[in-house]
């Protein structure tokens, strides 16, 4: 498979060596000072760079005819615009805040547990994550996935960086060293606490869960998710 990786920074660098592993030949490396892209020999497109990059990036693929793998996160405010390029132009395309296989099972377990603590109302939910100083955006694509799980799932209307009133989720955003991504999610009462926390330990999982995306998508047209690819269900 030919892959077109859009940013090559510590993410580009990292799928570009597990696609290799895989047997899959990187076309394209494409970054900031990128001129003259071709096209034409791509078959898939991953694409982890910038906030104020992907939105320009996955949509000149789907004008190409190029499906992608959108892994960038803190650009969501034009989500639905290029879901509705990805239609019209009869491409495919997957975006996931987190494509590691352990974040999709917590995910889901997330929803699980937000379900079961709905009707508690002596519990307060709030939410922890960490990540390198290096990390443009807060909170992580992840976190707000976690929010929008548990939003889904309960009474609560929204969720705020730091401080919230109970009607929302709290979500403390650290920037610690080198931290791949740790992201915690608490229930507590006043006599206990419930905690779920998920800890990547480097970088791997996310790009190999990006490759394995991208093989996936190969033939198919639509929106996916990475539920559709784990079979999650
Ligand atoms: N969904 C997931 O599983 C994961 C998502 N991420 C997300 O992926 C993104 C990238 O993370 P990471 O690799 O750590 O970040 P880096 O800063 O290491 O890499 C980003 C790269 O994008 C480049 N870039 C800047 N502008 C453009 C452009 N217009 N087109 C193409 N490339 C461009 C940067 O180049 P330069 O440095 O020259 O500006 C840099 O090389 C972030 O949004 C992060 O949150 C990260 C890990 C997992
Ligand atoms: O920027 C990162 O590094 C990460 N970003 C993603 C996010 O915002 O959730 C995924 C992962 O936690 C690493």
């Amino acid at each position: 498979m030919n892959i077109a990786l859009f940013g090559y920074g510590k993410m580009g660098k990292m799928i570009e060596q597990i696609a290799l592993d895989r047997n899959h030949k990187i076309v394209a490396k494409i970054d900031v000072d990128t001129q003259d892209i071709d096209y034409s020999k791509m078959d898939v497109a991953i694409d982890f760079s910038m906030p104020n990059a992907a939105f320009e990036n996955i949509t000149k693929c789907f004008e190409n005819g190029v499906p992608v793998i959108s892994g960038t996160t803190g650009w969501l405010d034009k989500f639905e615009e290029a879901k509705a390029i990805c239609t019209e132009k009869q491409s495919a395309f997957i975006y996931a805040s987190n494509f590691s296989l352990g974040v999709n099972i917590f995910f889901e377990l997330n929803e699980y547990l937000a379900k079961m603590m709905s009707t508690l109302e002596q519990y307060q939910v709030s939410m922890e994550e960490i990540h390198h100083t290096q990390k443009l955006d807060a909170p992580s694509g992840t976190a707000i996935t976690l929010a929008e799980g548990v939003i889904k799932n309960s009474n609560y209307k929204g969720w705020k960086l730091d401080e919230s009133d109970e009607s929302e989720i709290a979500i403390k955003a650290k920037r610690i060293g080198n931290t791949p991504g740790t992201h915690t999610v608490d229930y507590t009462s006043s006599v206990d606490s419930i905690e779920i926390k998920h800890t990547a330990h480097n970088r791997e999982g996310f790009a190999l869960g990006a490759v394995i995306a991208a093989e996936w998508i190969i033939g198919k047209e639509g929106i996916f998710t990475m539920k559709d690819v784990l079979n999650l269900g």
